[in-house]
């Protein structure tokens, strides 16, 4: 495992109102690697990406990032309106406004890189239909290639496999593990606790703070199912 963290959290407390949704939660997200982020719903776990990716503003602590890039982030619910006449190459393409504003014209490079990630996700027969008529699961990998499009050190989902059928499934997790491969740090929000198994890094929020952290077999102990989810045994 890389000691070096790409992502340096401390004493964060975050809240939307008055409330606190993250408690003075510290924690390192390690560089190169897979991170997963799990825990019941509502204890945090959106809100804690939401700040590292920038969108969110911390009540008080501080977010370190070792890289400069700005991450690329997938989020549960895309900004882009089903109203839009936007396409698939379109949505992916937008991946690149990253590095190439949004008014740039793309280059050859950066077309290559488009059709490679939406090869990725098997999105090229897709690729001529608008956004916002796909189905969930479609609309779903076409995000996730906007995002792997960016080709940032720093790539953030939310629930990227959550309601996607076993062979997207598939697809998410090699697609994830490619970029990771390429030097990539992932951090995936996930309540698929196989997929947090298969992660190099697992962070356990409960209640918005941070309950456990390190290798994941290490932290999703018996004991730490328990308290948290009120459980013996993974599922
Ligand atoms: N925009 C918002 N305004 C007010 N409260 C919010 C907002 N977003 C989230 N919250 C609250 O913050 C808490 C944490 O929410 P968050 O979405 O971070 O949890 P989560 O762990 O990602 O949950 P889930 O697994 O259900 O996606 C919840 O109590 C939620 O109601």
């Amino acid at each position: 495992m890389s000691d070096q963290p790409e992502i340096t959290i401390r004493d964060l407390t975050v809240g939307y109102g008055r409330e606190p949704v993250l408690h003075g939660l510290s924690a390192t997200f390690p560089r190169g690697r897979m991170t997963a982020v799990v825990g019941p719903n509502g204890s945090g776990k959106s809100t804690l990406l939401g700040v590292i990716a920038g969108v969110l503003r911390p009540a008080a602590g501080s977010v370190e990032r070792a890289t400069s890039s700005s991450p690329a982030f997938v989020a549960q619910r895309s900004a882009v309106s089903d109203s839009l006449p936007i396409s698939v190459r379109d949505t992916v393409s937008m991946g690149r406004w990253a590095h190439r504003g949004p008014w740039r014209r793309l280059t050859a490079q950066d077309r290559a890189v488009v059709e490679e990630c939406m090869a990725r996700l098997e999105l090229l027969p897709l690729a001529a239909r608008r956004l916002g008529s796909l189905s969930g699961g479609q609309r779903q990998r076409a995000l996730l290639a906007q995002g792997l499009a960016q080709e940032s050190e720093l790539l953030l989902l939310d629930e990227p496999g959550a309601g996607l059928d076993a062979e997207a499934r598939r697809l998410i997790t090699e697609a994830l593990e490619n970029t990771k491969a390429l030097g990539t740090t992932v951090v995936q929000v996930t309540h698929d606790f196989a997929e947090a198994m298969r992660a190099d890094h697992c962070l356990v929020l409960h209640d918005g703070q941070l309950t456990a952290a390190g290798a994941p077999g290490d932290v999703l102990t018996p004991q730490v199912l328990e308290k948290v989810w009120g459980i013996r045994s993974l599922p």
